[in-house]
């Protein structure tokens, strides 16, 4: 095979000619190689890093193994325009789609049809959990349960607080689609990717997006533990010239230049707001502002105050961009913030003042009762004013 080939077991490097080479400390080769596919299991140093479970090394004689290490090059891989490794068709559209910024409709398409056939179902509301609110997904009865992993195209959580599953069911008679795990930009998943999901909703059926997020309240009146339904944002990912939208737009999904004023539906505020009322939790409900940094740190003082400046009520890393997605493709949102931890905005040298993960979930979890039994009854609104 061909490939880029680097120092062996002895810390020499090979020519092709397998020689030792003084002058350079590594080079191209290209060569015929029995004894290797060029698949990871492979290109680690003897062989089969996976067990030896390699079926591509045919020619390999017993007691041949080749200790030189071959980093696959894109050359190497793609030979005038033939891939010259073993590699179905289908294995090479999903690693295109692994390495594009965007995905295609077709793509997408697919996996809402997966979740659909699968499911046997067409889910009217979409619900995004936030840090540590995975529980709004396990109150759906009758659940079907998707692993991201399982989910031909689908990335795959890495946050703690995050589970990786898609699941659908019903929830006060509506038939919902919960994501347990959503995908954040410093993760290192472009936005458009972590957005996608909201995409497959919308082609799954979904025509209500509910967005939730834990977030720290700026807003002095914010006390750890309370709710901002969210009515509008700042998106400072898009003042740094970022957006879920960049990129061919497909008309499919939306147009090319959406507006976004009115993004978040005031009957489905007002409604919560009333919810709340008679939840008894009327002083724990605000109604605020709230912008998405790439994370994942958390702000710095001067931050903070300067998001004050603008009107942010509550910081997060998230929804920002999945609400864009969803207005793009009209989909009526509902967002909320979990107050997880009051941000400090004067310069101290207290360390509880300091947000972290931990308190964060702590918080979720000691809220998650009040944030689903939210949730639930205005789903159940909607769900009776349409029947
Ligand atoms: O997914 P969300 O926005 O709820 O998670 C927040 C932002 C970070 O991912 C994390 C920081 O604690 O919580
Ligand atoms: N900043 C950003 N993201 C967050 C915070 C915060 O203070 N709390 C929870 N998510």
């Amino acid at each position: 095979m061909t490939g880029y080939k680097v120092a062996n077991g002895n810390g020499t490097t090979n020519g092709t000619n397998g020689s030792t080479n003084g002058n350079k400390s590594a080079e191209y080769i290209a060569q015929e190689n029995p004894t290797m596919c060029s698949r990871d299991c492979c290109s680690g140093p003897g062989g089969s890093r996976k067990g030896n479970t390699c079926t591509d090394k045919k020619g390999a004689k017993a007691g041949s193994l080749n200790t030189e290490k071959i980093i696959p090059t894109p050359q190497s891989l793609l030979g005038n325009g033939k891939i010259l490794c073993e590699i179905t068709p289908e294995e090479l559209r999903a690693l295109r789609v692994l390495n594009e910024d965007t995905y295609p409709y077709e793509v997408i398409e697919e996996i809402a049809d997966f979740i659909t056939k699968g499911s046997g179902m067409r889910p009217k509301i979409g619900i995004i959990c936030g840090s540590g609110l995975g529980s709004l997904a396990d109150i759906i009865q009758d659940p079907k349960i998707f692993e991201y992993e399982k989910i031909p195209n689908f990335p795959v959580s890495t946050v703690e607080g995050h589970a990786g599953r898609l699941v659908v069911g019903t929830l006060e008679g509506a038939t919902v689609m919960a994501m347990q795990g959503r995908f954040h930009f410093y993760e290192g998943y472009p936005l458009a990717k972590c957005s996608m999901p909201v995409r497959v909703m919308k082609l799954c059926g979904v025509e209500y997006l509910f967005a939730t997020n834990a977030a720290g309240g700026i807003n002095p009146r914010f006390a750890v533990g309370d709710i901002m339904l969210m009515h509008d944002h700042v998106n400072m990912l898009g003042f740094a010239g970022n957006s879920p939208l960049q990129g061919p737009n497909d008309p499919r999904f939306g147009p090319r230049f959406p507006a976004l004023v009115n993004s978040y539906n005031k009957d489905l505020i007002n409604k919560a707001i009333e919810i709340g009322k008679a939840m008894g939790i009327e002083s724990n409900i605000h109604v605020g502002v709230y912008s998405c940094l790439g994370g994942p740190n958390y702000e710095t003082i001067a931050e903070l105050k300067a998001l004050r400046m603008m009107g942010v009520d509550a910081v997060g890393m998230s929804t920002v961009h999945e609400v864009i997605t969803a207005r793009h493709c009209d989909m009526k949102v509902f967002a909320f913030s979990l107050i997880t931890n009051k941000c400090a905005t004067e310069y101290s040298d207290k360390k509880d003042e300091e947000a972290n993960h931990d308190e964060v979930m702590a918080v979720a979890k000691n809220r998650q009762k009040a944030c689903c039994e939210l949730v639930a009854r205005l789903i159940r609104e909607i769900h009776s004013a349409s029947a």
